[in-house]
């Protein structure tokens, strides 16, 4: 069902009875991350917290591209003072995806570059079509990914391989970016949006703070020594077994019936 409550003239929404909520990109024709789609990611996701979306997907409701980054056009002409606001309402979106307390997974349909693929990066999981390219080709124009890539990009696919491709700027097709561990799953040309919904529709049916504590710990997994790390898993496996979830989650399991999470 579209969502009515987004108005935005450069996103849509759509919210299944399933908890699962849709956000598809609308700025053609390269889904440049122009101010008016991050206000329309931002109003998206608005609603879907309001709403109380179990699992929210990105993705592009435009042909050919996720999205390809800062808008260049644009870019080419903004002053210093304009390059520093955009850059940071850009990562303030951006951040936000990777800060919600709900999983969340990138529909990679079409090629997603600079920071389009670092929005991709800020989300939980990618699912990437086969037919788009992938890449942070930032070094091409004189810049760098600011937006987040050159502190995810080597927890995902390691120091190395993430250098390479930010030193060669080069672009990677779904298959290779599985192989790197860029995405987590590649789906046939037209079919990432379908198959990130199938994936999170799957998830929405689990305990959603069960979810959002194991993204919490491996998040952290890179950060905080191994002890800490130990010491978070017991503190939110008791804070979980206190909650309304568990009880309802065994029981569902002795009774052989789907569990009712809130
Ligand atoms: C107030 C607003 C200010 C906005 C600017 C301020 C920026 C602040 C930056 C801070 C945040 C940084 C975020 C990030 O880290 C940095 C970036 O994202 S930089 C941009 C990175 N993206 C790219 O470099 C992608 C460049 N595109 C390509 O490599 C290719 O287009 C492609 C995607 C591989 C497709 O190639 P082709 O199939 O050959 O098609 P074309 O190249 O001919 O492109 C078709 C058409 O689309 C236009 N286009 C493509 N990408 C962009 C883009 N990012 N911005 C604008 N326009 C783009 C291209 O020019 C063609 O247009 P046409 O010539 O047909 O008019």
């Amino acid at each position: 069902m579209v969502s009515p409550e987004v108005t935005s003239t450069a996103v849509s929404a759509s919210a299944g009875g399933d908890g699962v909520f849709v956000i598809r990109m609308e700025n053609p024709p390269v889904n440049a991350l122009a101010p008016q789609l991050l206000d329309g990611l931002d109003e998206a996701l608005d609603v879907a917290e309001k709403d109380g979306a179990r699992v929210i997907v990105i993705a592009s409701g435009v042909d050919g591209f996720f999205a390809a980054g800062a808008d260049i056009k644009t870019m080419v002409d903004v002053d210093r003072d304009g390059f520093m606001a955009y850059g940071r309402r850009l990562r303030s979106t951006v951040e936000r995806v990777a800060a919600l307390d709900r999983p969340t997974i990138a529909a990679i349909e079409g090629s997603a570059l600079g920071g389009g693929l670092e929005l991709a990066l800020a989300c939980d999981l990618r699912v990437a079509a086969r037919g788009g390219k992938l890449g942070l080709p930032e070094a091409k124009i004189g810049l760098i990914p600011s937006a987040g890539a050159t502190q995810r990009l080597p927890k995902y696919v390691g120091r190395g391989r993430a250098l390479e491709l930010m030193l060669t700027a080069r672009l990677l097709d779904a298959d290779e970016a599985l192989e790197l561990g860029l995405v987590d799953r590649v789906a046939e040309t037209g079919q990432a949006e379908a198959q990130a919904v199938s994936l999170a529709t799957r998830m929405a049916g689990l305990s959603i703070p069960a979810l959002t504590d194991v993204i919490q710990l491996v998040d952290a997994s890179f950060e905080v020594p191994l002890a800490e790390g130990l010491a978070g898993e017991v503190s939110r496996v008791e804070a979980l077994f206190d909650g309304p979830d568990a009880r309802e989650g065994m029981r569902a399991f002795l009774e052989k019936r789907p569990p009712r999470f809130q």
